[in-house]
C-alpha cells in the first residue's frame, strides 16, 4: 500500500487490513512516498517522520511491513518505480497495490500507467466522498483491478493536520503512538517542527 502518510490514520490501517484478509496476502507493505509528485503544489512533511509514524501505526500487526524503497530513491516518486523494485526484490511474489478510491479514479494521470497492470494487481478500496466512475473504471483493465467494499471511515490526513494546528484531538483517528509522536516532535502546529533528517 503506498501513501503519503502524512499522517497515518486508521482509513489506511483499516484499507490494509481488509484487503489482506480479502485475498489472504502474506503480507501488506506500506511503501511510504519519497516526494509524491502529484502534491508537489502543498508542504509534505520530511519523509523520516512520515516513515517512523508508518511504523509505529503498523508494529503490532505480524503482517504489515514498512518499505524505504520510496524515500530511499532519489528524484520524485512513482508508482512504477516502486512495483520494479519490489517485483525485483520479491521475483516470485503476487503483487497486489492497495489504494482508496480516489487514488484509483486517478490511476490514469500515473506515470506509465499501462505497465503498472504487468506488475501488480490493484485494488481499490471505498472511500466515503469519492466514488469510481463508470467512464474510468472502463478505461481500467478488468482482469488486473478489483473493488473492495470497506467499513467506511471519513478520515484523510488533511482533515488530521487540520485539527493538530487548530489544537483539536485526533484522538482515535490515528493510533495512540501516533498522536505521541506527532506532539513530541510539534508536527502540523504553528510552532517549528523537528526536521529529522
Ligand atoms: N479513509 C480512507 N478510506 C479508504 N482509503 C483511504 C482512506 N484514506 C486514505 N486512503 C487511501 O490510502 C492511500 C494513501 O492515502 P494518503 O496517504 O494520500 O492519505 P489521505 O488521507 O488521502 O491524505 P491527504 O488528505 O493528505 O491527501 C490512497 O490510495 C488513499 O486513497
Ligand atoms: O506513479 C504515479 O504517477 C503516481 C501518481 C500519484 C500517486 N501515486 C501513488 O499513489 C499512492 C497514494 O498517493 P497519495 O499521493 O494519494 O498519497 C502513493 O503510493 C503514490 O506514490 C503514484
Amino acid at each position: 500500500m503506498g501513501g503519503t502518510f502524512d499522517p497515518i490514520h486508521h482509513g489506511h490501517l483499516v484499507a490494509a487490513s481488509e484487503v489482506q484478509s480479502w485475498f489472504d496476502l502474506d503480507e501488506v507493505v506500506f511503501v511510504p512516498t519519497g516526494r509524491p509528485w502529484q502534491k508537489a503544489d502543498r508542504e509534505v512533511s520530511p519523509a523520516e517522520h512520515r516513515y517512523l509514524m508508518t511504523v509505529i501505526a503498523t508494529a503490532a500487526n505480524p503482517r504489515f511491513e514498512v518499505s524505504r524503497v520510496d524515500i530511499d530513491r532519489d528524484g520524485l516518486t512513482y508508482t512504477i518505480d516502486t512495483l520494479r523494485e519490489l517485483a525485483a526484490a520479491m521475483p516470485d511474489a503476487d503483487l497486489y497495490f492497495i489504494t482508496g478510491a480516489d487514488a484509483m479514479a486517478a490511476i490514469l494521470t500515473w506515470r506509465d500507467h499501462d505497465e503498472l497492470f504487468e506488475l501488480a494487481h490493484f485494488v481499490g478500496c471505498t472511500r466515503p466522498g469519492h466514488e469510481m466512475d463508470e467512464q474510468t473504471l472502463a478505461g481500467l483493465p478488468a482482469e488486473r483491478i478489483t473493488l473492495v467494499e470497506i467499513p467506511a471511515l471519513a478520515i484523510s490526513s488533511t482533515d488530521c493536520r487540520g485539527r493538530v494546528a487548530s489544537g483539536e484531538p485526533v484522538w482515535y483517528l490515528v493510533p495512540d503512538g501516533v498522536v505521541q509522536y506527532i506532539a513530541k516532535h510539534r508536527l502540523y502546529s504553528a510552532s517549528d517542527s523537528e526536521d529529522p533528517s
